[in-house]
């Protein structure tokens, strides 16, 4: 029998480490509880997987990352990636910034091994827990070849999401993780069903490489809604924000009096990003807003959050708006 795959679970925290003080608490429990070597002791299956190891990289809920744990996970990925004797690799992380981790993974890591991230939207200690069988899914896609150069993956309820399409679209429920193109395939008793493959660059296409990103730049996002005030915008733009996304409402549209603030920033050397609060569907350039004239960038189909996370790693190569909205198409 051939040796198995060597797969590493990187552990951050989130649910899938969590506890609740009974089986019914689905929803009230403490994130961030439970060490890696437990977590994979409890699910003695894995073995039949791959070889496991673990590492506790945090400890912490999803909402608490930084730029600085965003960086310090990119690099320990991209090291183990290095070695010969890791196939795969998974990380263990909250649902709530799931998204953006695995997007950043997916632009600055260097490398076609399966990087898979998941998480749980109840804790081991539930009625119907998910955390195993995400996990065990995640082990499962990060042994496999054929899960190679496809980008960072994220396994949960029984999907296999592309890193960059997927979103946490519910709180609640276990069917939680949605992209609006759809799941490239499907995790099922330990094997992978695929069914389409990721277009835009990522990971070994990347341009982008976390060996050589020291620093983030910082970049914010404001959220547009009915009688929007510019008091968050100005602040933004005092505070020395590198780039600003706007969170447009529909189509990425911006309320007049926020145009003028953001005309302001732009030629103060702010770099703005036209997106939309819409779950769904894209932003199109000089479309609500003449991003040609205001030297505006638009986030085609990026949530703000997602487009915060590319304005960032841009921003590292290039501060010209011309070349921010190339990578803004192409990733
Ligand atoms: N389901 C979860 O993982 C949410 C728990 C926590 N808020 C986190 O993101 O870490």
């Amino acid at each position: 029998q051939a040796a198995k795959p060597n797969v590493v679970v990187l552990a951050t925290g989130g649910t899938i480490a969590g506890a609740g003080a009974s089986a019914a608490n689905s929803a009230t429990y403490a994130a961030a509880k439970v060490p890696v070597d437990k977590l994979l002791a409890g699910l003695p299956e894995l073995a039949n997987v791959a070889k496991v190891s673990g590492e506790q990289v945090f400890q912490i809920a999803s909402e608490s990352f930084t730029n600085e744990h965003l960086l310090r996970l990119g690099q320990r990925v991209s090291a183990l990636a290095k070695q010969a004797d890791v196939d795969g690799i998974v990380i263990t992380h909250g649902t709530d910034t799931l998204e953006e981790t695995a997007y950043f993974l997916n632009l600055t890591v260097r490398t076609n091994k399966p990087i898979v991230v998941v998480g749980s939207m109840r804790p081991g200690t539930a009625l119907s827990a998910d955390g195993a069988l995400n996990l065990y899914d995640a082990v499962t896609v990060a042994a496999s070849k054929d899960a190679a150069g496809k980008g960072v993956l994220v396994t949960m309820n029984d999907e296999i999401q592309s890193g960059r399409d997927v979103s946490k679209t519910i709180n609640i429920k276990t069917e939680a993780f949605k992209s609006q193109w759809g799941p490239l395939g499907m995790v099922v008793e330990g094997k992978n069903y695929w069914f389409r493959a990721p277009v835009k660059r990522h990971t070994m296409q990347s341009e982008f490489n976390i060996d050589d990103i020291k620093a983030l730049p910082a970049v914010d996002i404001v959220y547009g809604y009915s009688n929007m005030n510019t008091t968050g915008i100005e602040a933004y733009g005092k505070a020395g924000v590198k780039a600003l996304i706007h969170a447009g409402t529909g189509n990425g549209s911006v309320a007049a009096q926020a145009v003028d603030s953001l005309k302001a920033l732009r030629a103060a050397g702010v770099q703005i990003v036209r997106s939309a609060r819409v779950p769904d569907g894209f932003v199109l350039r000089n479309a609500e807003q003449p991003d040609d004239k205001y030297d505006w960038v638009v986030a085609h189909d990026l949530r703000p959050q997602k487009a915060r996370i590319l304005a960032m790693v841009a921003l590292t190569k290039t501060n010209d708006s011309k070349e921010l909205q190339r990578i803004f198409w192409e990733y």
